[in-house]
């Protein structure tokens, strides 16, 4: 999937007007779409996915299964949507390569799920994906029985040479650089012989309700976890080994990628409804509501979806955002926004994500004439008169997107590659001027 001459165009981030008001039917989450299909593949039978996210990241990860022998086709299920994955479960076998594009799903859930398979499996990726930090992942599948070839930098490219089956049983890893390490260990942990016990042995573990999010959907699909919060020991989770259940699963909106339209309510004083926003989620985007309340808005949980009223005013906020990161590139623009100086912290790990993402935003945002600065593990933002100008985006979705929410309020800003939204956000421009009345 290399990129096409046109991702480098310019695209004029609509400035908006006058206050949106608008409902934005948010697609699929990316992190429950990748998770469902991870484990209806590992699954003992067929399985169903509802209204999945069909974005650059579901595409690969679907692709990489078939490749693997999985089946995936499309489907319209008993709703009588034609919204549907049906996933076959099979033998699992190499030959085969997967293209892990730049997703962090699929290059840290995968490689345990070819240890299980019959045959040699190679991992490919995007450029930054060889600088993403996947060594939590390969060690601790070595001390778990896995034979894997790499060229020693803990990275991609990596060829795993499934045996068929994994002994599984006690590990330890340091995942403060990704949570995901523990994911994925944990999400084909049923699967290896002795199911799996991971210990994290670092300093900090970000992005904790992604953890959950992992544990709940295993739990779901029939696995029995222990974690900290069962009662288990701090830090460690244990997955007995068993069959897993095919499901029918509807896909939650994505929480994470709703946040820019929230964010333009919030911006321009509007109002944005999303639908279907679920009462009770793991996503970390479901933080939103506290946090844009605290930045100005208000909002309100209906049995339809949530509704998010800007008020008009945009406050500055000091928000340690470790269990939240994905959020921070959005957050940090409409702070750029605000009317008082904010502090982002807790998100060291963000260097390692599709981009150094505090070293992006506070370059793009000052060179629109903000005032950002980089901390240890995070931002000061004081906001300043903004102008318009190019806004970089780096191959990074969520950049892309907090350029989008800076526009709304700054003339002349001109997004980058707009189409690298499509990582986990289809018609990302099509959605946002369709939210706007374009
Ligand atoms: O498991 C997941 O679906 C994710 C976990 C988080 O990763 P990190 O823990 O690496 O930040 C998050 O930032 C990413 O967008 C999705
Ligand atoms: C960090 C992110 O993605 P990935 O799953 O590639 O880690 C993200 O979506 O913000």
């Amino acid at each position: 999937m290399a990129l096409n001459p046109a991702d480098t165009a310019l695209w004029p981030a609509p400035y908006a007007t006058g206050a949106v008001d608008a409902t934005v039917q948010v697609p699929g989450s990316k992190s429950v779409t990748n998770r469902a299909l991870v484990l209806a593949a590992l699954a003992s039978e067929p399985g169903w996915l509802r209204r999945p996210l069909r974005s650059r990241d579901t595409l690969l990860m679907a692709a990489a299964l078939r490749e693997m022998g999985v089946g995936i086709e499309e489907g319209v299920g008993p709703d009588g949507t034609g919204e549907s994955w049906r996933v076959l479960p099979a033998g699992l076998r190499g030959p085969a390569t997967v293209h892990v594009g730049n997703a962090g799903t699929v290059m840290r859930f995968l490689p345990p799920v070819a240890a299980l398979a019959d045959g040699e499996i190679r991992f490919d990726g995007d450029p930054r994906s060889y600088e993403r930090p996947l060594n939590g992942v390969i060690d601790a599948l070595r001390v778990l029985g896995a034979r894997i070839d790499d060229d020693g930098r803990g990275a991609l490219p990596l060829t795993v040479h499934g045996g068929g089956a994994l002994d599984g049983g006690p590990v330890e890893i340091d995942a403060s650089s990704s949570s995901q390490f523990v994911s994925a260990l944990l999400l084909s942990g049923p699967r290896f012989n002795q199911g799996v016990e991971v210990r994290h042995v670092g300093s900090t573990l970000p992005s904790l309700p992604h953890i959950r999010m992992t544990v709940d959907m295993l739990r779901a699909v029939g696995a029995q976890v222990d974690t900290p919060e069962s009662g288990g020991e701090p830090n460690v989770w244990r997955v007995t080994p068993g069959a897993l259940l095919g499901r029918d699963l509807t896909i939650e909106p994505d929480l994470s990628n709703a946040q820019p339209f929230l964010a333009a309510a919030l911006v321009t004083g509007g109002k944005v409804v999303v639908p279907d926003w679920p009462s009770r989620t793991t996503q970390p985007g479901d933080r939103l509501r506290e946090i844009f309340t605290e930045m100005g808005g208000s909002c309100e949980l209906t049995e339809y979806g949530l509704v998010f009223t800007g008020s008009g005013a945009i406050h500055g906020i000091d928000v340690d955002l470790g269990e939240v990161g994905e959020l921070t590139p959005g957050i940090a623009a409409v702070a750029a926004l605000a009317d008082s100086p904010s502090t982002l912290r807790g998100v060291s790990h963000l260097r390692l994500h599709e981009t150094d993402r505090l070293a992006a935003l506070t370059k793009e945002i000052n060179e629109l004439g903000g005032d950002v600065t980089e901390t240890a593990d995070g931002l000061h933002i004081r906001p300043r008169r903004l102008h318009g100008g190019i806004f970089h985006t780096y191959e990074d979705h969520r950049m892309a997107t907090a350029g989008a929410i800076i526009g709304l309020a700054v003339e002349g800003v001109q997004i980058e590659n707009v189409a690298t939204t499509g990582k986990t956000l289809p018609d990302f421009p099509g959605l946002w001027t369709g939210m706007l009345g374009a």
